[in-house]
């Protein structure tokens, strides 16, 4: 029972090194020797040079700590690591167990959020097996060269003196169900760019917004201009070249699912790929932690808890107040995040530091999404 355990707490703590690394799994008895070897004898088969992959992997990695593999020394598991950093979303890292097995172990996901990533880590395995990383990240060199995303929501805010808009492509959410039933992904994207969005938000996610990759693909391909953010739950390196590869110049990355390492590593493969990363937070704990990452650029505020639904704009105040110095010493440009309706919705957030909003549900709900946008600020946008 013991070597099972500390197997599986093992493979948890590789499977988090292996999503930064996208190095191939090791075989599960490997893993258990090397488990029940234990901290001592891994550090010593380290120095001595008997290097597994996993061993090669770890002493190779810069992006790696000191306090990382004192970690994974420990044998902690990835969810141990993330607990310890104020995350609550669990990993079951098994993509090959059934929901009744994961549920067994986890008992059921405790959120709405929980339970999507859950869903997420088998799509993603499932990926991998379709189209391997090499794959992908060929594709992904391959693809046509990013748009600068941050560089316009910078401009459009300096041209506009209102927060730059991100105009979100949303058919559907799990907190407001179906927001339109007759949705054409092209036509709204067109109609967001000609009236002024800066940069356009395309939902990719399939079982819980109704999202595709097909439409990123289709509103790249339709002559749309703005920079295209690929609205995804990432967990895995692997989303990132392939939103790349399908069209999008933008990933978000949210700090309530990814430890530290995870961010950090994300934003090096984004820098690599002229990717911006939209680093979304919810508290203050996040905020944090994502303030102490370097190369951080852009931070989502969400205004919705992903966990329970519940949207308060004064969320980005009350965060904006406490970390405003800092956000404006480094020149990161903030992003208000969700529930957005009026022009005076936009002005309190504006009044509370944001350049930037991502808007949803109050464009995609009404008959003409284009036209909503003056609506909702209470003024035309220039291009
Ligand atoms: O439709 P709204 O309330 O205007 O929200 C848009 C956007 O902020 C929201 O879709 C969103 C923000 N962060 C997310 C993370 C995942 C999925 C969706 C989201």
């Amino acid at each position: 029972m013991e070597s099972l355990l500390a197997s599986r707490s093992i493979r948890s703590s590789f499977s988090a090194v292996a999503s930064t690394r996208g190095a191939a799994s090791p075989r599960p008895s490997r893993v258990a020797t090397l488990a029940s070897a234990g901290a001592g004898a891994r550090s010593r088969a380290l120095r001595a040079g008997h290097t597994d992959s996993i061993l090669e992997v770890l002493a190779q990695d810069d992006m790696l700590n000191a306090k990382e593999l004192v970690q994974w020394e420990n044998g902690l598991s990835f969810n141990d690591i993330a607990a310890r950093q104020g995350i609550r979303i669990r990993r079951h890292c098994r993509p090959t167990a059934s929901l009744k097995e994961i549920e067994e172990e986890l008992g059921a996901p405790l959120n709405i959020l929980e339970k999507i990533i859950w869903d997420k880590e088998i799509e993603v395995a499932e990926g991998h097996a379709k189209k391997p990383l090499e794959e992908v990240i060929q594709a992904a060199t391959k693809a046509p060269p990013s748009r600068d995303f941050y560089g316009a929501l910078e401009a459009a805010y300096k041209r506009n003196g209102v927060p730059a808009l991100i105009a979100e492509v949303k058919k559907a959410s799990p907190s407001r169900g179906v927001l339109r039933e007759n949705f054409n992904p092209v036509e709204i994207a067109q109609a967001y760019e000609k009236n002024g969005a800066a940069c356009l938000s395309i939902l990719t996610d399939e079982k819980y917004f109704q999202g595709s990759f097909d439409n990123l693909e289709k509103v790249r391909s339709s002559g749309v201009k703005c920079p295209l953010l690929c609205k995804e739950f990432v967990i895995d390196k692997w989303q990132i070249y392939n939103a790349r590869s399908k069209g999008a110049d933008a990933i978000l990355l949210i700090a309530a699912v990814l430890p530290d390492l995870d961010i950090r590593k994300f934003l090096q493969i984004c820098e690599e790929l002229g990717m911006t990363a939209l680093i979304e937070v919810h508290d203050e704990r996040e905020m944090e932690r994502v303030l102490k990452i370097n190369g951080v650029k852009l931070i989502g505020i969400n205004n919705r808890s992903l966990e329970t639904f519940v949207v308060d704009t004064s969320n980005t105040k009350m965060l904006l107040e406490k970390h405003g110095d800092i956000i404006r010493e480094k020149g990161i440009l903030v992003v208000g995040e969700s529930g957005l309706f009026t022009p005076d919705d936009v002005a309190y957030v504006q009044n509370a530091g944001v350049s930037a909003v991502l808007v949803g549900e109050s464009l995609v709900k009404q008959e003409c999404p284009g036209r909503a946008i003056v609506g909702l600020f209470g003024k035309e946008l220039l291009h």
